[in-house]
């Protein structure tokens, strides 16, 4: 069996939870969504992968293993295009794994979900898509994405019950409204079965220079998240760093 592949490096998980943590990343290539601020938009595009066997890249992957290896992060792209493939790549893979996704697809997420240890589920907001496909962002009400967040919201739920250690990432803008974040955490609240398991990370976009002057709206949303949710305010420290 065969999937496209972007890349697959070794490098420092530089998001959310399990930042810090030496990891190899395993980036498929192809999405199903359109983020305005995505940071590999070169990986949404299925072409810009080579189609690599799984027994290629249990080599691959072999010949990154460092002495500080933590964790595989399965990514991309949407790692969820691929189900079949991931399934039979962790399928009795030694390694533990990350799955970074955007939640979007549950019945693929059902397939997998038990191969992971550790998830992180992004929650997309009306800013992350072009004028033509985003509600409302000026309100603070986030019924206009209800699809995409009711999705997001079952794959939450599948993985936590699968035993994966699963957090939440938002990207948020200077733009994004604090009680717009406020209403999204008390929505996880509500309808994530264990929401004591979940933990949300508010990760400023990385757009450059974006953040001068704004950082107080960093401190608003959390504390509206923190009305509901267990909540952190983590940048990627790997940009930062110019690390891979
Ligand atoms: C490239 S995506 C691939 C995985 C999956 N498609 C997703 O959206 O989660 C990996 C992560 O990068 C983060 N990301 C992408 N562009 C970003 C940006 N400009 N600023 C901050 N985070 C960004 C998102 O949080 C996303 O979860
Ligand atoms: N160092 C590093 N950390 C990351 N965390 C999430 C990434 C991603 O693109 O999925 C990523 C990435 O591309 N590099
Ligand atoms: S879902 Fe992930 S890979 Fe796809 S466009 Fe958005 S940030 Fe980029
Ligand atoms: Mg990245």
């Amino acid at each position: 069996m065969k999937a496209p592949i972007m890349e697959v490096f070794s490098s420092i998980q530089g998001e959310g939870l399990l930042m810090g943590r030496r990891q190899i990343f395993v980036r498929f290539a192809g999405c199903n969504l359109s983020c305005n601020y995505c940071d590999t938009p070169e990986s949404r595009d299925a072409s810009s992968g080579e189609r690599v066997s799984v027994e290629e890249l249990h080599e691959t992957v072999k010949g990154l293993i460092t002495p500080d290896f933590h964790s595989l992060s399965i990514t991309g792209g949407e790692p969820l295009l691929y189900p079949e493939f991931i399934e039979e790549f962790l399928d009795g893979s030694p390694y533990s794994a990350l799955l970074e996704t955007n939640g979007s697809l549950p019945e693929n997420a059902r397939r997998i979900a038990h191969l992971f240890d550790h998830a992180s589920v992004d929650i997309k907001t009306p800013e992350h898509f072009s004028e033509d496909t985003r509600g409302d962002s000026t309100k603070s009400d986030i019924s206009w994405s209800r699809d995409i967040i009711d999705r997001e919201i079952q794959v939450v739920n599948i993985l936590i019950s699968k035993g994966a250690n699963t957090y939440c990432k938002v990207v948020v803008m200077p733009t994004t409204r604090a009680d717009y974040i406020g209403n999204l955490a008390k929505r996880l609240r509500e309808d994530v079965d264990e929401p004591e398991k979940l933990s949300m990370v508010i990760q400023p976009c990385s757009s450059p220079g974006g953040w001068a002057g704004n950082t107080p709206r960093l401190l608003e949303m959390s504390q509206e998240a923190g009305k509901y949710m267990d909540v952190y305010v983590i940048p990627q420290m790997h940009r930062a760093l110019g690390l891979r």
